[in-house]
């Protein structure tokens, strides 16, 4: 079988709220005429995505149960191979990794799985970066054995997606932030986006894995008993509150505070809210101390389900997190 008559996988990856779930919804509602599977895995105890993605007719399979990139690697090969006995029904296969994950393990699936190889082929691992909170990311020590995600997801990629240009505060900035990606990367084309809006041609369809080069970044690519070791100390909490409405204002304050004083730790908060006093269904964002809230009224996202369960369900992820007090102070914001 040649590489054209086999179905090709996108890997998207990137640190938490990079803009990875905004190019998958970008990629879901342009026109290109694919028919897309999407594969979502994300970090965390509870799951929000699956209420953040937008609602089309593409198939998504979601896996909350662990990392795809050690834990559920298996599942991945079970719902791939699921796909693949309707192999004719999709053009292109997507999965989105956690911002967490290293993406070199779930890219060696398409090399050492003798069914799959048949049938698939890595198209591209893309790595999204938010340009506002890369360059700390990059920095940071880990302790002895311990892997930097952000600097394994650049030193892997095919593609770059520079993201949240929006943030950069000067050309100069920009400029030393590229060549920190350079320095750890040089091959990789970089693309620079705003709410992860690039052209569909640029990264679907692109045949831009290159195996050699994996290989010289990672001689160990295709050994399948090499380790990697996550930062353990970055966890989450997750909480839900399905039988009662949030206060809009209290918990809006709430959030402001509590980001703006510890969003250097808080990596990524985000939730789905049922709030009081109104039907339409409340989204709320955060990436380290920047916040968004915003409201099915808008338009972006859809409203509750005519029959659907009103939950709130918010996620925080992030070092030295204490459940106790997270808890109790999401559920003082109770109407
Ligand atoms: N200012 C700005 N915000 C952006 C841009 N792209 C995405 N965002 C916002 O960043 C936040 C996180 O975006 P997501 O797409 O959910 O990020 P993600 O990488 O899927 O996050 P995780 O799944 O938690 O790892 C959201 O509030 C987005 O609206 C951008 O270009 N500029």
């Amino acid at each position: 079988m040649t590489v054209n008559d086999k179905t090709p996988v996108t890997i998207i990856t990137g640190f938490l709220g990079a803009g990875k779930t905004t190019l998958v919804n970008h990629i879901l509602t342009a026109k290109h005429g694919k028919r897309i599977a999407i594969i979502e895995n994300e970090f965390g105890e509870v799951g929000v995505d699956d209420g953040l993605v937008v609602e089309t007719k593409e198939e998504i399979f979601e896996m909350n149960n662990g990392c795809i990139c050690c834990t559920v690697r298996q599942d991945l090969i079970r719902i791939l191979n699921k796909l693949m006995r309707r192999k004719d029904a999709f053009d292109h296969i997507i999965i989105e990794t956690t911002g967490l994950a290293d993406p070199a393990p779930v890219a060696q699936t398409f090399f050492v799985d003798e069914d799959l190889k048949e049938d698939l082929y890595l198209d591209a691992i893309l790595t999204v970066v938010d340009a506002a909170h890369l360059s700390a990311h990059l920095d940071e020590i880990k302790p002895e054995g311990v892997e930097n995600e952000s600097v394994e997801q650049i030193a892997f990629a095919d593609k770059i997606l520079l993201n949240k240009i929006d943030l950069l505060k000067s050309d100069d900035d920009k400029a030393s932030l590229v060549k920190k990606i350079r320095s750890i990367n040089a091959r990789a084309a970089i693309i620079e986006s705003q709410h992860s809006a690039v052209d569909i041609d640029s990264i679907l369809g692109i045949k831009a894995f290159s195996l050699d080069a994996t290989l010289e970044q990672d001689a160990e690519f295709l050994d399948t008993d090499a380790e990697h070791q996550h930062d353990e100390s970055v966890t989450s909490v997750g909480i839900e509150v399905a039988d009662a409405a949030m206060d809009i204002t209290k918990l809006e304050a709430w959030l402001r505070k509590l980001l703006s004083t510890r969003g250097e730790d808080i990596f990524r908060s985000k939730g789905i809210l049922n709030v009081s006093g109104t039907d339409e269904r409340y989204v709320f964002q955060g990436v380290h101390m920047m916040m968004e809230m915003s409201s099915s009224a808008e338009g972006k996202f859809e409203g509750w389900g005519k029959d659907q369960k009103r939950v709130s369900r918010v996620i925080f992820i992030g070092r030295n997190l204490d459940r106790s007090d997270l808890e109790s102070g999401f559920k003082a914001c109770i109407a």
